[in-house]
């Protein structure tokens, strides 16, 4: 019987003979498709189901890959991962953008996340939200790596891992009325723990990763600087994300698993 999951709306016998153990994933399922359909041969669509495109494909090394939608935010999030690990996926690297609040992490390059500081209610449903949001050591060096062979400006430190783009992440300009307290400066308080970046999706995932026994990573262009202001630069936009895919497409061919 080919159990389709839920949401994802495929199961493991839609893999056929080379089931991937590795899938990135996406926020947007226009990127999922976009890595698909630029980086892989023999790509096949698997499932559109609400949003969350699906596809499998080769990398030119012959090596199985699964690109995957998560849709935006820790909810979506969890409800993928769960279903990707149970269709074999034993490594996931986020490929995802995110809003710089660090000068010297500019519009276009790129953040490598060691570690996330997770402000998401999903993830309290996983584990307390005491327990480490970390990144697979052996997967973010493998980024790293990827970037250094590519040329490709990064920065590897910690990201804040949080539920809202506008609140959360202290956007203010969008609304005119103020803040909850406890958000009214809290990305100077960020900055000054020497966090690089905002995004929405990885503090759940890390957290996820450990606690289920997977490994998992996280790769982010920067579309926003958030020291100059708070719009997306549309005009960098799409350099910061392909430099972002490079990286994880280069990182999931080199990979080889460290110990079994
Ligand atoms: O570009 P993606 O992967 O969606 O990531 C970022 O973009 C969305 C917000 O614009 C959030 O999902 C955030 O984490
Ligand atoms: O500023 C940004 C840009 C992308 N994604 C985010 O979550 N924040």
């Amino acid at each position: 019987m080919n159990a389709k999951l839920y949401h994802i709306g495929f199961g493991r016998d839609d893999f056929g003979e080379t089931p991937p153990s590795i899938a990135l994933l996406s926020g947007d399922p226009e990127r999922a498709k976009l890595i698909a359909h630029s980086y892989l041969h023999s790509v096949r669509l698997l499932s559109e189901n609400r949003g969350l495109n699906s596809y499998a494909g080769l990398l030119p090394n012959g090596r199985s890959l699964l690109c995957a939608t998560s849709g935006m935010g820790a909810s979506s999030t969890s409800i993928v991962v769960h279903e990707l690990v149970q269709v074999g996926i034993r490594l996931i690297i986020r490929v995802g953008s995110c809003g710089s609040i660090r000068e010297h992490v500019a519009v276009g390059s790129t953040v490598i996340t060691s570690a996330a500081l997770c402000r998401q209610g999903a993830a309290n449903d996983i584990a307390p939200i005491e327990y480490p949001a970390a990144a697979d050591p052996f997967v973010t060096v493998a980024l790293a790596h990827a970037a250094n062979t590519l040329n490709v400006k990064y920065h590897v430190g910690i990201t804040a891992s949080v539920d809202t783009f506008y609140e959360g992440q202290e956007r203010t300009q969008s609304v005119q009325r103020p803040l909850l307290r406890y958000l009214r400066g809290i990305t100077e308080e960020y900055r000054s723990l020497n966090i690089l970046n905002y995004e929405m999706e990885s503090g759940t995932l890390l957290k996820m990763a450990s606690v289920y026994g997977f490994r998992a990573g996280c790769v982010c262009g920067v579309v926003a600087q958030r020291t100059v202001k708070e719009d997306i630069v549309l005009a960098e936009k799409n350099t910061a994300i392909d430099n972002a895919i490079q990286i994880a497409i280069k990182a999931a061919e080199q990979w080889e698993e460290p110990y079994q």
